[in-house]
């Protein structure tokens, strides 16, 4: 395979500033635009931190996707404007590596009509680290045999969306393959709101929001007598740049939509 022509969306964001630094690392890999709602025709390599990157800017997604040839739009946004970025790559013949989190399953459904419809790939991973794949798949596996399970997920408190998409997304693994099951006292009661957490099919994810983390989840199992905790903790961004490179390569070979990595990592 050639040079992959790479747009990324939210450059300047945390994850979004390395991925910007993974393109340039990447001998098969080609920065060709990046878009962000700040500095409208100036050139990244203008700005702080990005000294040496040759790569124009655009705010407007349509003029972006117009204007520049490229294989794949690597989003890194917020939620509502992610999935505008996805629908429009993806009307403009851009695969899409979307680590965004935060779409609705509506958001999903639509997406993966449009990709069938353009016969494009599109990857959607709630969360790109190889360890937190695990996390979750071992999570999966562990939830056959123990039914009663809370998901605590811990981040950073710049993060915008609660609870994570790597904890729905784990809850939605581990649904598909638990008995249902409420958990929980049958007449619990919050004696205030939220005490309990989210309820997704019976089980409960918690999100803790303070300074000084990053991302981080455990997922614990009880059971009579015993207790099984399974946890990944990313101390650092660049956890999540293996699994970004993993995505940009397999979504050129795709053309379905892939919605989690734990579909592309054997
Ligand atoms: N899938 C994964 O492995 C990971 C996913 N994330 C997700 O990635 C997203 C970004 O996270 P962070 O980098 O921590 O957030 P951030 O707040 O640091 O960055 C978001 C960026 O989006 C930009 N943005 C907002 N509106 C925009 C618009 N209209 N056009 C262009 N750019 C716009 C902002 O300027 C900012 O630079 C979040 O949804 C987060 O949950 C974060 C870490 C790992
Ligand atoms: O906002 C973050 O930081 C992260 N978001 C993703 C999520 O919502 O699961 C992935 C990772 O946990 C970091």
């Amino acid at each position: 395979m050639g040079t992959i022509r790479i747009i990324v969306a939210g450059p300047r964001g945390r994850m979004g500033n390395e991925a910007v630094k993974l393109v340039q690392e990447t001998e098969s890999f080609e920065l060709v635009a990046v878009i962000d709602r700040k500095h409208d025709g100036d050139n990244l390599g203008n700005l702080d931190g990005f000294q040496g990157i040759d790569a124009p800017i655009y705010s407007d997604i349509e003029n972006c996707f117009s204007s520049v040839k490229a294989d794949v739009l690597i989003d890194l946004t917020t939620p509502e404007v992610g999935m505008l970025h996805t629908v429009s790559a993806l009307n403009h013949g851009i695969r899409p590596v979307v680590g965004t989190t935060g779409f609705s399953s509506e958001d999903l459904a639509k997406l993966e009509d449009l990709t069938t419809e353009k016969g494009l790939g599109c990857i959607i991973a709630p969360n790109f680290a190889v360890g937190a794949v695990l996390m979750m798949k071992f999570s999966q596996m562990a939830a056959k045999y123990f039914s009663d399970v809370e998901i605590i997920e811990m981040h950073h408190d710049r993060k915008l969306d609660a609870p994570s998409g790597t904890g729905v997304k784990t809850a939605e693994m581990i649904k598909a393959v638990r008995e249902p099951k409420v958990q929980g006292h049958p007449e619990e009661k919050e004696t205030m709101q939220g005490a309990r957490g989210a309820n997704i099919d019976g089980m409960r994810i918690h999100s803790v929001r303070l300074p000084g983390l990053i991302a981080h989840q455990q997922v614990m199992f009880g059971e009579k007598g015993q207790m099984l905790t399974i946890r990944h903790d990313s101390f650092d961004r660049v956890s999540f740049m293996s699994g970004v490179k993993l995505a940009v390569d397999s979504v050129m070979k795709l053309d379905v939509l892939v919605y989690g990595l734990e579909n592309i990592i054997e």
